[in-house]
């Protein structure tokens, strides 16, 4: 069956139009059955005008909860925890209500509390604050059980960078090693990922890689140079480093059903509405979007400090595309770099 041809022309409007709104620089990498096509535009360091490059590495936020929960159900499918086990069973006394199983966590329905819409109510603050910090996932529990909760358990969908917390606990419990050598073994090795890494609490991006330039709550206000940070704060919700390549490799291999038995990314990929047009859902740490054309695409988008990240595949894996800008706290940036998707998927340009 034949694709659309992705409209490049439109990919490139998307990203200059996140140029036009104050990111320094984006790109997007797109394969599909005939080939790889990549486009950059700006810089990828505002001080020294490097240009973007498609090569370099970033930080790709929560698109990192997507790798967290293909490690968590790689355990499921390996007996050594259910979807429907209460996180207490596992994790002893974690948490105040024992009804919180580890499908809400993937599926954002526990009602934990998200710590960190207090701890950035003031961007640059709140960045500042804690860009050199190291959190123990302790620490960050603490932090969401000391806010009311959002909801009953599995009653609706609240986004929460404490449920990919604590999925983060449960697989160093289970696997008795650090997320990273999880990250590793089970996906980075595997997929030969060559640009991909977790090395929390690590400031550095080495190698070749896009600063980040953060948007700071004062309109006019100069950008902030958020590139070195810890990203102690998200961890296993938001921490990895990685490439337009890598990423396009990773839902691909996801999708064509490399990473996880086909009944297991059958579950990964049932959705659940979050938006009331629903053409917005969430599986098990994986968004769907309905794109206009009704293509169904699978991924994640990602936000830290300096980054917009947007990381999609078909359903088949034959498709994807990862885009980026290098700045965040700025909405209509990212929803610019979002159009890349209709434009790729679609083969139309941006509305
Ligand atoms: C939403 C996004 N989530 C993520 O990627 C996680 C890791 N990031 C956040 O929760 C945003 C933290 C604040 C960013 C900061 N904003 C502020 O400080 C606002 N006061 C910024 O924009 O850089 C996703 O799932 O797509």
């Amino acid at each position: 069956d034949t694709v659309p041809a992705p409209d490049m022309d439109g990919v490139v409007a998307a990203l200059n139009a996140a140029l036009a709104e104050g990111a320094p620089g984006a790109m997007a990498r797109y394969t599909g059955p005939d080939g790889v096509r990549s486009r950059t535009v700006g810089v990828r360091d505002l001080s020294t005008g490097a240009p973007m490059d498609i090569r370099a590495r970033f930080r790709i936020g929560s698109v990192s909860k997507t790798f967290s929960a293909v490690v968590l159900l790689q355990l499921v499918e390996e007996g050594r925890l259910r979807l429907d086990d209460p996180v207490n069973r596992l994790l002893p006394g974690l948490l105040p209500d024992d009804r919180v199983t580890v499908r809400h966590l993937l599926t954002h329905r526990s009602g934990l509390a998200d710590y960190t819409n207090a701890m950035f109510e003031h961007t640059v603050p709140g960045f500042e604050a804690v860009r050199n910090r190291v959190f123990s996932y302790q620490e960050l529990v603490d932090l969401s059980l000391a806010e009311p909760r959002t909801t009953e358990p599995g009653v609706s969908y609240a986004y929460s960078n404490t449920n990919f917390v604590v999925v983060g606990m449960l697989i160093e419990k289970l696997t008795g090693r650090p997320v990273a050598d999880a990250y590793e073994r089970r996906i980075i090795k595997p997929l030969k990922l060559r640009g991909t890494s977790y090395v929390h609490p690590d400031t550095r991006i080495k190698g070749l890689h896009v600063r980040g330039h953060l948007h700071p709550d004062e309109a006019g206000a100069p950008l902030v140079d958020s590139t070195e940070q810890t990203v102690s704060w998200a961890q296993s919700a938001g921490a990895v480093l990685s490439t337009p390549a890598d990423l396009n490799t990773f839902m691909s291999a996801l999708m064509r059903g490399r990473l996880l038995s086909p009944a297991m990314l059958d579950a990964m990929t049932t959705v659940t509405p979050t938006d009331a047009t629903g053409t917005r859902s969430y599986g098990l740490g994986l968004r769907r979007y309905e794109l206009s054309c009704g293509e169904r695409v699978f991924g994640h988008t990602g936000t830290v400090q300096g980054y917009y990240t947007y990381a999609f595949a078909t359903r088949d894996g034959r498709r994807s595309l990862s885009a980026l800008a290098n700045t965040s706290n700025h909405g209509a940036a990212n929803t610019a770099l979002g159009r890349t998707l209709e434009a790729a998927f679609c083969g139309t340009g941006p509305a």
